[in-house]
């Protein structure tokens, strides 16, 4: 694989970054175990890896929502704070049931130094941006999951993040939705440049979207791989590319290694060829 070129301006940094949970029974669980990471100003960045290997504690530790036990996480120099500045979207969309499209999105720029007008203004811009300016009025229980998951994204980027965090936002929606959605994101990501942070268990996700991906083990760094395909690659002739196939498969067989060798997997020395 290619090794990671010089990239612009670093954004994010994750310095020997350690993160340990208490469970109920006392027992300690070492989530994250010595994670370094440099991650540039506008770089898509997924993380990948088997089941309980870290991959949301980075992001939650990322937003400020937990604090490492050891080593330091900065942006731009400072340690994390939840706020504007980050945009969380989730694979459950989260969304106030109560409150319509528009009102979702107005609520969560409450904090900013903005008017009412603004935020609402806001708000339409945003709505409109990922499409969906008609269902402004419409409550959460009234769109499919793939609109619920578009006010997601549109809330998150409402607050004009530096950072966008991604937690399998489209791990629930169907096959073309998803693509559909990769699209839209890839689209915003241009015209927006946040640096993206997007949590993913699907290899063709990973490849479509980022310009590294970094494989994740029981808490640690394994690999960091530039994805060097030319874009666009929402295409069929990309999922064609020898060099698309090569690493997507390279990617495949790293990842279902991980998931046989890891003891505190479901699928632990299981062999997949008998
Ligand atoms: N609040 C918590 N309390 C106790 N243990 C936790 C907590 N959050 C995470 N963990 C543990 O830390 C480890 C890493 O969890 P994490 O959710 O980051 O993994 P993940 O790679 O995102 O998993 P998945 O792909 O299944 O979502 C797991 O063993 C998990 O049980």
């Amino acid at each position: 694989m290619a090794p990671k070129p010089q990239a612009s301006k670093t954004l994010l940094t994750f310095a020997d970054v350690h993160k340990r949970f208490v469970q109920p029974d006392g027992s300690v669980n070492t989530a994250i175990d010595g994670v370094s990471l440099d991650i540039a100003e506008r770089e898509f960045v997924a993380l990948i890896g088997p089941s309980g290997c870290g991959k949301t504690t980075i992001l939650r530790l990322a937003n400020g929502l937990i604090v490492p036990d050891a080593g330091s996480i900065r942006i731009d120099g400072r340690p994390p704070e939840p706020g504007p500045d980050m945009g969380f979207v989730f694979q459950a969309f989260r969304l106030i049931p109560w409150a319509n499209a528009q009102a979702n999105i107005e609520f969560a720029l409450e904090s900013l130094d903005l008017s009412r007008a603004e935020r609402a203004e806001r708000a339409r811009h945003y709505l409109d941006l990922v499409g969906l300016s008609r269902s402004a009025k419409a409550y959460p229980a009234q769109l499919s999951g793939g609109m619920k998951q578009r006010v997601a994204l549109a809330r998150a980027l409402a607050g004009e993040p530096r950072v966008l965090l991604m937690d399998e936002p489209f791990a629930s929606l169907d096959a073309q939705t998803r693509e559909l959605m990769q699209g839209e994101l890839l689209s915003i990501w241009r015209r927006l440049t946040p640096t993206v942070v997007f949590v993913t268990h699907s290899v063709d996700e990973a490849l479509v979207l980022a310009d590294t991906i970094v494989v994740m083990g029981a808490g640690t760094v394994l690999e960091t791989i530039r994805v060097d395909l030319p874009r666009p690659r929402l295409t069929v002739e990309m999922r064609a590319d020898p060099r698309f196939l090569e690493q997507r498969s390279y990617l495949w067989n790293r990842i279902r290694d991980l998931v046989l060798t890891d003891p505190a997997s479901e699928f632990f020395g299981r062999n997949l060829n008998e």
